[in-house]
């Protein structure tokens, strides 16, 4: 049975988002083609350090050397997943958290089968939305392209079921985002449809939890502060911009303008 959702703590993700920033993680990503430069703009803007070292030759030696890995499937090719393969190895010797971004999975057999495989590695976090989610655990949860055809509140079983099956932390997102781990689910309320019309909003937000995984803050507090900074973020640029591209701009300033009194005030209850 799913647990009742908490709201988070907003006073400790606003002093987890302080030592994010004052910590600059640095942010090892294997990510998409679609989203690369996008997710490296929004990691500067929060604080943290991007680096896309993609060679197979190289990923294991970044990894262990970064503050956490990001994972993201969503333009997977045979030679990227090599390289994946051995920054999650790396990662895992070394320590290094990493995070994992199932895009599309539950839409199509290969990458499905191969984050599936992954999950046997423990990323520190899982962070999709529901379709995703719901296909990973194992339920038949297509979504339409990236896209999710289902609500968040709808993922938390099968967030749950990752969390103990895998002791990862899952991050549902979705016009609610949920935060769930074995024990507890944590909401996260707020933003704007239109982070769903600039494409990479998603992917980006898992290069931030990785972020969050790095920081040295605890991972609850610190992976609530960065799904509620795309949040706030969000809410600030909708207004602030006439359609997808002043909305993306203005996505990135807010991120870098807004600190931890911000989420607090927005959501300390
Ligand atoms: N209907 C919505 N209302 C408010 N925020 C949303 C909505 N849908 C998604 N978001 C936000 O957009 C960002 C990307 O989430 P989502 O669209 O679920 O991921 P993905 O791009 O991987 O499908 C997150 O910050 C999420 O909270
Ligand atoms: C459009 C697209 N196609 C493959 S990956 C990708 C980006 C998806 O980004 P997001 O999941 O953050 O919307
Ligand atoms: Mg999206």
């Amino acid at each position: 049975m799913t647990l009742p959702a908490q709201t988070f703590d907003a006073r400790a993700a606003a002093a987890a988002l302080a030592a994010l920033r004052a910590s600059a993680p640095l942010v090892h990503c294997l990510t998409n083609q679609v989203v690369s430069n996008f997710t490296a703009n929004v990691l500067l803007a929060a604080g943290a350090a991007p680096a896309m070292v993609v060679a197979e030759e190289e990923a294991g030696e970044f990894a262990a050397l970064a503050s956490a890995l990001l994972i993201n499937v969503g333009t997977l090719e045979r030679p990227q997943a090599a390289a994946m393969r051995a920054a999650i190895g790396a990662a895992n010797l070394t320590g290094t958290p990493w995070v994992l971004d199932p895009v599309a999975v539950g839409a199509l057999g290969w990458r499905t089968a191969f984050c599936r495989e992954l999950l046997a590695f423990s990323p520190a976090v899982i962070r999709g939305n529901a379709s995703e989610i719901i296909a990973l655990a194992g339920g038949t949860g297509a979504g339409r392209g990236v896209d999710s055809t289902a609500q968040s509140d709808a993922a938390l079983e099968a967030a749950r079921a990752l969390a103990r099956e895998h002791g990862s932390l899952v991050l549902v997102t979705g016009a609610t985002d949920y935060l769930v781990d074995a024990h507890a689910v944590r909401a996260i309320a707020g933003g704007t449809p239109r982070l769903q019309q600039v494409t990479g909003t998603g992917c980006a937000l898992s290069a931030l939890v990785a972020a969050a995984c790095g920081c040295g803050a605890p991972r609850m507090d610190a992976v609530a502060a960065v799904s509620a900074l795309m949040k706030l973020a969000g809410e600030r640029a909708a207004p602030e911009s006439r359609g997808s591209g002043s909305f993306a701009v203005a996505l990135l300033d807010e991120l870098g303008t807004l600190g931890g009194e911000d989420l607090a005030a927005r959501w300390f209850a």
